[in-house]
């Protein structure tokens, strides 16, 4: 079996997150869920929220599906690096995503979100695709979507082809030839630590002229937005820029949003993916400001590194999860 489905920009202005249409249920019911390979649950607005948490989202009423199966005693909570967090219960249901379908797969129903996913109105819950030892059902974890339907695919693959304020696409079971320019470049995962991480080869801020051979170890992670990388990386880059601060006050690298920015090139073994100086304008502080907040950031605070969205709709990139998994990356 294979799979393809959207990957949607949920804000037209900026690339905030991407969802993709999944049916939870019998008869289906329809929810829009941020794919997300930095987690591992799959948790979704619910029927067993308090309304006033409930913004707009699509929730999920198990009541409503035939298929649908409370998992006794398991409860689930989980806190993400940016203080959001969603807590509650368990069922399992048939998950339907692209043309594939799981029977059985586990739903974690939110009875609480934090304040951040209440005002992410165009999204009803995630996917997680990481590796399934992150999974905070307890207490017996679940299993991602993708380990349940990886048996029944093609190949144990998926790929992300995400694109700057457009729609993508997620693939599943096969790499589509179409999708890439030249040759996919692959370089080892170390699934331990339960996210797709990576060795950067380095990086060089504008074209790949002066590429500094430094590994980065990192996350390429669908589910968190912009860039964070170590502060000597970012000081070399904001160097170039005119008036850029690291601002306490806005939480990053701002700058005077007419400011001329370089791009920023990273490697991938041999490779070398640049990221245009358009999605590192990532977006006004507060709705017309002449200020910007950077696409890249400092991952000092976080103590790890993370290729979020800035960097993955730069290329084509293929998590292949066969043994020992690795990640692809190729121009596109
Ligand atoms: O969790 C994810 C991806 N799902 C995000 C879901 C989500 C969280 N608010 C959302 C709001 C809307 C939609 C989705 C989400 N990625 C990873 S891997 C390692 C860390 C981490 C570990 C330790 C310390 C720090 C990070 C994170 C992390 O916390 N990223 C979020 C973030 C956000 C802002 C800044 C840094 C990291």
């Amino acid at each position: 079996a294979t799979g393809s489905a959207p990957a949607v920009p949920i804000d037209e202005r900026f690339d905030i997150a991407y969802v993709t249409p999944v049916t939870i249920g019998t008869p289906p019911q329809t929810l829009m869920l941020d794919f997300d390979t930095g987690s591992s649950d799959l948790w979704v607005f619910s029927s067993h929220m308090p309304p006033f948490q409930v913004r707009g989202q699509e929730i999920y009423t198990p009541d409503e599906s035939s298929t649908a199966r409370l998992l006794e005693g398991h409860t689930w909570s989980i806190m993400y690096g940016d203080g959001s967090a969603s807590r509650g219960n368990v069922y399992v249901d048939t998950f339907a995503v692209g043309g594939l379908t799981v029977l059985n797969q586990a739903v974690q129903t939110a009875q609480q979100v934090s304040a951040s996913f209440t005002s992410a109105t165009n999204i009803d819950g995630l996917v997680g695709l990481g590796f399934s030892t992150l999974n905070t059902v307890r207490p017996e974890s679940q299993l991602t979507f993708f380990d349940n339907a990886k048996a029944s695919l093609d190949n144990p693959v998926f790929t992300a082809d995400l694109k700057y304020m457009a729609a993508g696409t997620y693939d599943f079971g096969f790499i589509d030839r179409a999708k890439y320019t030249g040759e996919i470049t692959y370089v080892p995962i170390d699934p331990d630590p339960g996210y797709w991480i990576f060795t950067s080869s380095g990086y060089a801020v504008g074209a790949s002229s002066n590429f500094s051979a430094t590994p980065i170890i990192g996350i390429a992670d669908t589910g968190t937005s912009l860039v964070y990388l170590p502060t000597a990386v970012l000081t070399a880059y904001y160097r170039q820029v005119q008036g850029a601060t690291n601002s306490r006050s806005y939480g990053g690298y701002v700058f005077p949003c007419d400011s001329a920015l370089p791009s920023f090139t990273f490697g991938v073994g041999e490779e070398r993916f640049t990221i245009p100086a358009s999605y590192i304008r990532y977006a006004p502080v507060t709705e017309g400001s002449a200020t910007c907040f950077g696409g890249l950031q400092s991952s000092s605070e976080l103590g790890i590194n993370i290729w979020g969205d800035v960097a993955l709709k730069a290329a084509f990139v293929v998590f292949d999860s066969r043994s020992p998994p690795r990640i692809g990356w190729a121009k596109k």
